[in-house]
């Protein structure tokens, strides 16, 4: 679902990403972790499209990113880690909008933010401006549009942040559903036991060059140690200075 090619990305002088290679199959849930300055959002840009790299491709469900990115942006809903909401609509208006965007018929729509507002639990609150809402009846509304109309790959950069733990914890199911009814969920996070709990692979990016990527198991042998994620994190980054990158 995700082929990342030979990926370098400058702004000006400086290297945000560095023949950066990641394939990320359908119904996988991936997890892409880095420090700070890794270049973790501007691998996400360049997958939602929003920055083109300045060489080497990305491909989205097969679409070149950059020369079929009407094709590959229909596949894709991205939940950023400031989700913005349009404060004087409703969240029913903002799911309504959203389907709109995306050109659905009314009839789907309408079945679709049915589904969306069981799903999410937004009854309560649907039909209130989204200005009053707390950061959790927030995140969910969000999530709500992101899936209302059933993208191929969901990317969400740190999810969790904010949210008490039931809402942590109905947001981890949502997103292992998501995976195993086939759609891709590449998620960004600091949050390591997330990313241990959840994903089926890890990669783990710094200074813009992949150090490691694969299962946990991979991941204990790249660094001959037993360990949490955290462990194996901290090595990897640590260890990382003058190794060359991993090719995936
Ligand atoms: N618009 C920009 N112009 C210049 N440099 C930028 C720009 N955006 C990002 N950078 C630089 O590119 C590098 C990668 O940044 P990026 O935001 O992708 O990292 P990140 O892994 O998402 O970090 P964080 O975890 O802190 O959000 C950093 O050194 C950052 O300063």
């Amino acid at each position: 679902m995700i082929e990342i090619t030979n990926v370098t990305k400058r702004y000006g002088t400086k290297i945000a990403v560095q023949g950066l290679n990641l394939n990320v199959p359908a119904g996988e849930l991936f997890a892409f972790l880095g420090p700070n300055g890794a270049g973790k959002t501007t691998t996400i840009k360049m997958l939602c499209g929003l920055l083109f790299p300045t060489e080497g491709t990305v491909k989205v469900g097969g679409y070149d990113v950059r020369a079929q990115g009407d094709d590959a942006r229909r596949l894709i809903s991205y939940v950023p880690d400031m989700p913005f909401l349009y404060e004087k609509l409703t969240g029913r208006e903002f799911l309504q909008f959203t389907c709109d965007l995306y050109g659905m018929d009314k009839a789907r729509a309408a079945d679709q933010t049915a589904r969306v507002i069981e799903t999410f639990h937004l009854d309560d609150f649907v039909d209130d401006l989204t200005e009053r809402y707390s950061h959790g009846m927030r995140q969910r509304t969000v999530f709500a549009a992101a899936l209302v109309h059933e993208p191929r790959l969901l990317i969400a950069d740190e999810p969790t942040v904010g949210l008490d733990p039931k809402s942590i914890r109905e947001l981890k199911v949502l997103l292992r559903q998501q995976a195993e009814s086939g759609v891709t969920v590449f998620l960004s996070t600091h949050t390591l036991d997330i990313a241990q709990e959840l994903a089926d692979r890890i990669g783990i990016l710094d200074h813009g060059r992949l150090l490691g990527c694969g299962t946990m198991t991979d991941l204990r042998r790249q660094a001959a140690m037993n360990g949490s994620l955290e462990d194996l994190f901290l090595k990897i980054t640590e260890e990382a200075v003058a190794e060359p990158p991993v090719k995936v």
